[in-house]
C-alpha cells in the first residue's frame, strides 16, 4: 500500500493507495476517525456492488452502517438527490460522528460530500473513488457541490475528507468510455505542472490507455501528489493557485451546461476545453504551434475527443463562461498555458477571441 499524505494541519489526511486490499477499510476508516460508530455509506446504481461489499467490510469492522443509493450520472448533482440524502442521514439517527462513506465517481463524491458537509453542519467524510476521474482528481481536495441547471457546480463548498481510500481493482468494472475521460484530469496535471509528466504520458500513452497496473499506479499516484501539492498552498482557491486546477474548465463547464449535463461526460468537456484553451493561448501569442499540437495529439493518443460534437450558440457559451465561479463582475476568466508545465491566470482576453476558438471549434 503506498500513503499519499495531504497536509493541512488539523484537516490533514491520508490517500490510501490500494489494489484488491478493500477488506482493510475498516481499520483505514477506525483509525482516521476513532469517535465513528455510524456510517451512511452511498453509492450510485453503477457503484453500488462496490459500495454493498463495502457497507458489509464496515459491518464487519463494527460499524453501524446504512447505505443511500442514488441513480447514477451527472443528472443527480441536484437537489432532489440531496434532500434523499439528508433524509437518509435523518433515518440512520445520525449524529456529529456519523461519517459519510461516498463510493463512486465523482458524482457520488461531490453530491455525498456535499450532504456531509451540511448536515447537522457537518459530518466526517471518506472518499472510496471508483472512477478513473475520482481516484485522480474528484476525491482530493474537499470541492463538494451539485449543478444549477444554468451552471455546473454552482452550489458547494469546501469540506475536506478525512481519508480517501483508493483501490485500483475497482477500475476492473469501470466501461473505457468513462475510463478515457477520467485521463483528461491527468493530462491536466501534465500541462499546467509537470511537463515530465506530460512527456512519460506521451511515451506511455499506449500503457495508460490499456491499464497497464504499473501504468495506472504511477498515474494515480502522481497525478494525486500533484492535486494534493497545490490544494496544501491554497486550499479555498483564494490565492489564485489553486485555479490552475481549472485548465481547460471555463470552455469545459460552458459545453457540460449547454449540453444539459447528458452530453459529454466531464473528462470529455475538460479534454475539449483544454484543447479551445490552447487555441485560445496561441492566438494570444502565449505558446507556438509546437504547444498545441502535442498536446492535441496526447488527448488523440488516449482516445480522448477535441472538438464538440454539436456546434452550441457561442452566446450561450460565452453566457454561462460569464457566470463561471472565476469570473468577477462578469469577466470571463481563464487559465492559459504560458509553456509546459506552467499555466496563468488572464482575465482580459477580448471576447472577439474568444468568439473565434468558439466557432471553429466544431470543424476542427
Ligand atoms: N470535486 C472535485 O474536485 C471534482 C474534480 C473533478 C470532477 N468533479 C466532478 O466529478 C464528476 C465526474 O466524475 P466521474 O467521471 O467519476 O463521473 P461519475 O461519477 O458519473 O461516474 C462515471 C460513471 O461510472 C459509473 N461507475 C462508477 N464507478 C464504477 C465502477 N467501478 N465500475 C463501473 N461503473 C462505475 C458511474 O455510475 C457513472 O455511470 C463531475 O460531476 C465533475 O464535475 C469534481
Ligand atoms: O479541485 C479543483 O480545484 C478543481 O478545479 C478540479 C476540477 O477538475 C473540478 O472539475 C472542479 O470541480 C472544478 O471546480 P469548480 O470550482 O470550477 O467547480
Ligand atoms: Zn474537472
Amino acid at each position: 500500500m503506498e500513503t499519499v499524505r495531504v497536509n493541512l494541519g488539523s484537516r490533514s489526511y491520508d490517500i490510501a493507495l490500494t489494489h484488491g486490499a478493500t477488506a482493510n477499510l475498516g481499520a483505514f476508516v477506525r483509525a482516521a476517525l476513532p469517535k465513528t460508530s455510524s456510517v451512511l455509506v452511498v453509492g450510485d446504481s453503477n457503484s453500488w456492488p462496490h459500495a454493498e461489499s463495502i457497507q458489509a467490510t464496515l459491518t464487519r469492522a463494527g460499524l453501524r452502517a446504512g447505505s443511500a443509493v442514488v441513480p447514477a450520472g451527472e443528472a443527480s448533482k441536484c437537489l432532489e438527490r440531496l434532500a434523499g440524502l439528508y433524509d437518509a442521514l435523518y433515518e440512520l439517527a445520525a449524529d456529529r460522528s456519523t461519517a459519510v462513506v461516498a463510493v463512486g465517481g465523482g458524482v457520488i463524491g461531490d453530491l455525498a460530500g456535499f450532504a456531509a458537509a451540511t448536515y447537522n453542519r457537518g459530518l466526517p467524510l471518506v472518499m472510496v473513488p471508483t472512477t478513473l476521474l475520482s481516484m485522480v482528481d474528484s476525491s482530493v481536495g474537499g470541492k463538494t457541490g451539485i449543478n444549477h441547471p444554468k451552471g455546473k457546480n454552482l452550489i458547494g463548498s469546501f469540506h475536506q475528507p478525512a481519508g480517501v481510500w483508493i483501490d485500483l481493482a475497482f477500475l476492473n468494472t469501470l466501461p473505457a468510455r468513462e475510463f478515457i475521460s477520467g485521463l483528461a484530469e491527468v493530462v491536466k496535471y501534465g500541462v499546467i505542472l509537470d511537463a515530465a509528466f506530460f512527456a512519460y504520458l506521451e511515451s506511455n500513452s499506449h500503457a495508460v490507455r490499456t491499464r497497464d497496473p504499473g501504468a495506472l499506479l504511477r498515474v494515480v499516484t502522481r497525478s494525486c501528489r500533484l492535486k494534493a501539492d497545490v490544494v496544501e498552498q491554497d486550499e479555498y482557491e483564494r490565492t489564485g493557485l489553486r485555479a490552475v486546477l481549472n485548465y481547460g474548465h471555463t470552455f469545459a463547464h460552458a459545453f457540460e451546461t449547454c449540453g444539459g449535463y447528458g452530453t459529454l461526460l466531464h473528462g470529455e468537456a475538460v479534454s475539449i476545453g483544454m484543447e479551445c484553451a490552447a487555441q485560445l493561448a496561441r492566438k494570444l501569442g502565449l505558446i507556438g504551434d509546437e504547444f498545441v499540437s502535442r498536446q492535441t495529439k496526447l488527448l488523440d493518443a488516449l482516445g480522448l475527443p477535441t472538438a464538440p460534437p454539436t456546434r452550441w450558440p457561442a452566446d450561450d457559451l460565452i453566457a454561462v463562461m460569464r457566470r463561471d465561479k472565476k469570473a468577477v463582475g462578469g469577466q470571463m476568466r481563464f487559465i492559459l498555458p504560458t509553456r509546459l508545465g506552467e499555466v496563468k491566470l488572464f482575465d482580459d482576453v477580448p471576447e472577439p477571441l474568444v468568439r473565434t476558438v468558439l466557432e471553429s471549434a466544431v470543424s476542427r
